[in-house]
């Protein structure tokens, strides 16, 4: 490939600001795809929260247990993104190389994403409970 050719392969690539709508929308798109494709624990995350979802239909969840699982819900996906961000960043600027700062930067991303986690489960754990004990204790009676 020539430098002609790779100047046009590079124009072909945006960097510059989006220019409407449904174009910034399709960008975001692509970063939810990303984050999907990239990281095994977001697909988890969804899964768990295909569980969740399932099991609150079945219960008949009130409105405002509800809104404490949304919470608990965004706060993982939203920790799962500024993860994948900080990893990304860091690999740009320090690429193959070990970097203390790095170890840092991403280690404190990931405890993000487990803090939220640990929330998720107690939010979870307080909403569920009364539905699901009376069951659990039929089961081992
Ligand atoms: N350039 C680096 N310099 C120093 N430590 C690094 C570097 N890259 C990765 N690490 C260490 O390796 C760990 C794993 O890094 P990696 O980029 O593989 O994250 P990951 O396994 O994708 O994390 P997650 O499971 O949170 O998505 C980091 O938490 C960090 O401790």
């Amino acid at each position: 490939m020539d430098s002609n050719d790779n100047k046009k392969s590079n124009n072909q690539k945006q960097v510059e600001k989006n220019s409407h709508f449904l174009q910034a929308f399709g960008h975001s798109i692509a970063g939810i795809g990303e984050l999907l494709v990239r990281e095994r624990n977001m697909r988890f995350h969804i899964f768990a929260a295909c569980i969740v979802l399932i099991v609150g239909i079945y219960v008949d969840l009130g409105r405002s247990d509800w809104l404490w699982i949304s919470v608990a819900v965004f706060t993982v996906i939203s920790a799962e993104f500024l993860n994948t961000i900080v990893e990304a960043i860091v690999d740009l600027i320090v690429g193959e190389n070990y970097h203390p700062l790095a170890k840092v930067a991403k280690d404190v991303a990931s405890g993000g994403v487990l803090a939220a986690a640990v929330f998720a489960v107690v939010v979870g754990v307080l909403i569920f409970q009364p539905y699901l004990l009376p069951n659990l204790q039929m089961v081992f009676r």
